[in-house]
């Protein structure tokens, strides 16, 4: 997949079939809209090109209002990619976009920069500033420039019973089983691994501590989670993780996410590890001491290989 930032440098793209969105997760709903884009390309000796903005156009327009993402853009461009599109465009979501009337959005983004064939996007698709446009405009509009439009039917999205704040949501509440039914894939979160206080070790359970690679990515309700570890594309091993502050040994706020690795040994110190959350085991405790906390470890890895084993 290609992938240009900003719309300096776009060539023009044969036959173009457009989808736009900020698809963020790439859940099951989205991937119906990706599915037909790509097809309908195939069908005419087409490029797909999927449009989507950076940052997420509610942290531009609601500031204030707290939004966690379901994936960085990184990871939202390598499923994209996954799913066949042959071009992906990164637009800055800045004021001056978001200023654009919906007829100048249409005339002199969409049609200016794409020429589109065919437009496919999901039936409750805004665009345009105060979101003023719609589906209905689009069709409006469509004789003028000469292309299609296609609606992804509520129907078939709400099948899916999916939505990007129904996994937030999942995930807020540590239904982490639930978020991968609607992603179609386990939730995952990537990071650099950075020293802690090396107790793990000492009883037994060293532990990677993961800074997350997006500050802005959403993390899990608190917790203990079987999960699964990967690196470089690569899955090293099955796990255990815990989000928490570890009021057994610490008294500070701090919120750590570490992770033990099953029948693994090595230095991790400064890799990106990527972990895919499998099932939540329980809530986080403060224990009398380490030696019950050790207990309780060896309790959580039985469990957590069982669920692994059955995933
Ligand atoms: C699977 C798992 C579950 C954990 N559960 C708890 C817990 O319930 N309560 C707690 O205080 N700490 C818990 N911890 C955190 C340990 O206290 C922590 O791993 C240990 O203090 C090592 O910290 P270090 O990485 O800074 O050396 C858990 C860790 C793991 C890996
Ligand atoms: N099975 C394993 N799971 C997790 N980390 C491991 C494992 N084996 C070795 N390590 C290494 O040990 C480190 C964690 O040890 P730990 O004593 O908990 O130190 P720290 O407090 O610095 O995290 C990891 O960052 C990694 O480099």
């Amino acid at each position: 997949m290609q992938v240009f930032y900003g719309t300096d440098k776009l060539p023009l793209f044969p036959h173009a079939v457009l989808t736009i969105g900020t698809f963020d997760g790439l859940h099951e709903g989205h991937r119906q809209i990706l599915a037909s884009v790509v097809a309908e390309a195939r069908d005419r000796n087409g490029t797909s090109v999927l449009i989507t903005f950076h940052p997420h156009p509610r942290k531009l327009i609601h500031p204030d209002e707290p939004l966690k993402l379901l994936s960085s853009l990184r990871e939202r461009l390598a499923l994209i990619a996954a799913a066949g599109v042959d071009v992906a465009v990164v637009v800055p979501f800045t004021h001056e976009f978001a200023a654009l009337s919906a007829t100048e959005y249409i005339e002199s983004f969409l049609q200016h920069f794409f020429l589109p064939e065919l437009i496919i996007i999901g039936y409750d698709h805004r665009f345009g500033h105060d979101r003023a446009g719609d589906i209905n405009l689009l069709r409006e509009r469509a004789p003028r420039y000469g292309f299609d439009v296609r609606e992804i039917p509520a129907q078939l999205i709400q099948d899916a019973a999916v939505s990007s704040t129904k996994i937030r949501k999942a995930l807020a509440e540590g239904r982490v089983a639930d978020a991968q039914r609607m992603l179609g894939d386990c939730y995952q979160l990537s990071g650099r691994v950075s020293r802690g206080a090396q107790l793990g070790r000492t009883i037994g359970y060293p532990t990677a501590n993961i800074i997350p690679e997006d500050p802005e990515k959403m993390v899990p309700l608190s917790g203990v989670y079987a999960v699964q570890v990967w690196y470089d594309e690569q899955y090293i091993a099955g796990g255990m993780m815990n989000i928490g502050i570890n009021p057994t040994v610490s008294s500070t706020q701090i919120q750590k996410i570490e992770v033990h690795l099953f029948d693994f040994s090595g230095d991790l110190y400064d890799r990106e590890l990527e972990v895919r959350f499998v099932a939540r085991i329980r809530s986080e405790q403060k224990f009398t001491g380490l030696d019950a906390l050790k207990a309780q470890l060896a309790q959580d890895e039985q469990t957590a290989r069982q669920l692994l084993a059955n995933a």
